[in-house]
Order: structure tokens, then sequence, then C-alpha cells
């Protein structure tokens, strides 16, 4: 089977990845498997394009191999798009997705329901030593719920009711929150590529 090393330390996301990659008989490995420790990438840009890019390439450069990064947050528009690129930091450091979650509650704590709308967005990078990077992008619409609710996932699953559910994104099985997801609809968009490899 091919393998795409994924240039991720999250296993929420490195789990989702292998199970969406399955479909296209790949392989993903991520760098929580890889023997050797590979750095910390600073996701300095101020897009989700760029952080997605700087991680992609640094590892590919590390490796000499192609290599895919996720970068991916939830935009809340009561909040002027936060916790956005921040998403994974947004209470400090180190990351807490606890935390982040109930940072986010308490600053919607007066917002009514029909303003409480936001979206996860994926943005992929694919790093390919020599050549140029590519950048697709996913989205999943959605509201914030008032309590978090729900086991399944991660990050901020348990407070993200995605459009046409009452559920929260943690409530869904793994294959519900699979067909919806920003992750899955920017994998859709990789499809030209995922097949010639
Ligand atoms: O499906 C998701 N369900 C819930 N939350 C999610 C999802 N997708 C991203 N998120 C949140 C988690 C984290 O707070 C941030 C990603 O931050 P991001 O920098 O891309 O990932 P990360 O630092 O956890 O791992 P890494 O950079 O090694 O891939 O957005
Ligand atoms: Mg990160």
């Amino acid at each position: 089977m091919k393998k795409v090393i994924i240039a991720t330390k999250n296993k929420g996301k490195a789990k989702e990845f292998k199970t969406l990659f399955a479909k296209y008989n790949i392989q993903a490995v991520s760098l929580l498997e890889l023997k050797d420790n590979m750095p910390d990438v600073d996701e300095t840009g101020s897009t989700f394009e760029e952080n997605a890019a700087l991680k992609a390439e640094e590892i590919a450069g590390v490796l000499n191999t192609p290599v895919l990064a996720d970068d991916s947050g939830l935009v809340i528009d009561a909040l002027g798009g936060r916790p956005g690129i921040y998403s994974a930091r947004y209470a400090g450091e180190p990351k807490n997705d606890q935390a982040n979650t109930e940072k986010v509650i308490a600053e919607l704590a007066n917002v009514p329901e029909h303003e409480r709308t936001a979206r996860f967005v994926c943005v992929l990078a694919v790093a390919i030593p020599g050549n140029n990077t590519i950048l697709k992008s996913g989205y999943c619409e959605g509201r914030i719920g008032t309590h978090p609710k729900g086991e399944n996932g991660f990050g901020y699953d348990p407070i993200f009711i995605p459009e046409g559910f009452e559920e929260t994104m943690a409530e869904l099985s793994s294959e519900e929150k699979n067909n919806i997801s920003h992750r899955n609809n920017a994998i859709v968009q990789l499809e030209d590529w995922l097949r010639s490899i």
C-alpha cells in the first residue's frame, strides 16, 4: 500500500487521516509513528495556508519525501473569526482542548443562538521536494452550543453543532463526522493528487 507522511503530532487528526485515506488505499503515517523525533514546526504564518505550508515544507525538507500537513481551526462569527489560526493555543500554553472549549463558551455566554454561527476550516498542504506546494481547503458550517457534550472526536468537537444536526460533533460517530467534516471536504479537493501517487 502507498504511504503518505502526515506532518502532525495531533492524535485526533492522525486517526481521522488513517480512516479517510484508507478509501484511497493509502496508509497515512503521522509523525507520532516515526522512530526519529521530528521538529515541532513554529506556526508563525498569518493564515491557515501559510501555516499548513510551513509544516509540510519543513518536514518534507527533513525527510526528503512528499509530506502532507493539515492546519485547521474554528472560526466563530461573533468573535470576529477567533480563535481561527490560534485555535490550538487559544487558552494559552500548553495546548489544552478542555481549556480552549471553556474559554469559547465563556466568551459566548451572552450571545443568542442565532448569532453563534461558526465553521471548522481545514487547509491541507502537500509539499513535494522540488515542486510547488499544493494547497486545498475544506469547511464545515455549524454553530457553537452552550455547553460541551459528547466524548468522540477531539478539540472543539464537544461544542460544535454541525448544520443539519442537533448533536455536537463529539456526539456523532466517527463515520458520521468523517462524512461531513472540513477535513474530509479538503481531502476530496486533493483527490487528483491522491489518485496520482
Ligand atoms: O476536526 C476537528 N474537531 C475539533 N477541533 C478541531 C478539528 N480540527 C481542528 N480542530 C482544532 C484543534 C486545534 O485546537 C486546532 C488545530 O490546530 P493545528 O495547529 O492545526 O493542529 P495541532 O497543533 O493540534 O497539531 P499539528 O499542528 O501538529 O497538526 O483546531
Ligand atoms: Mg499546530
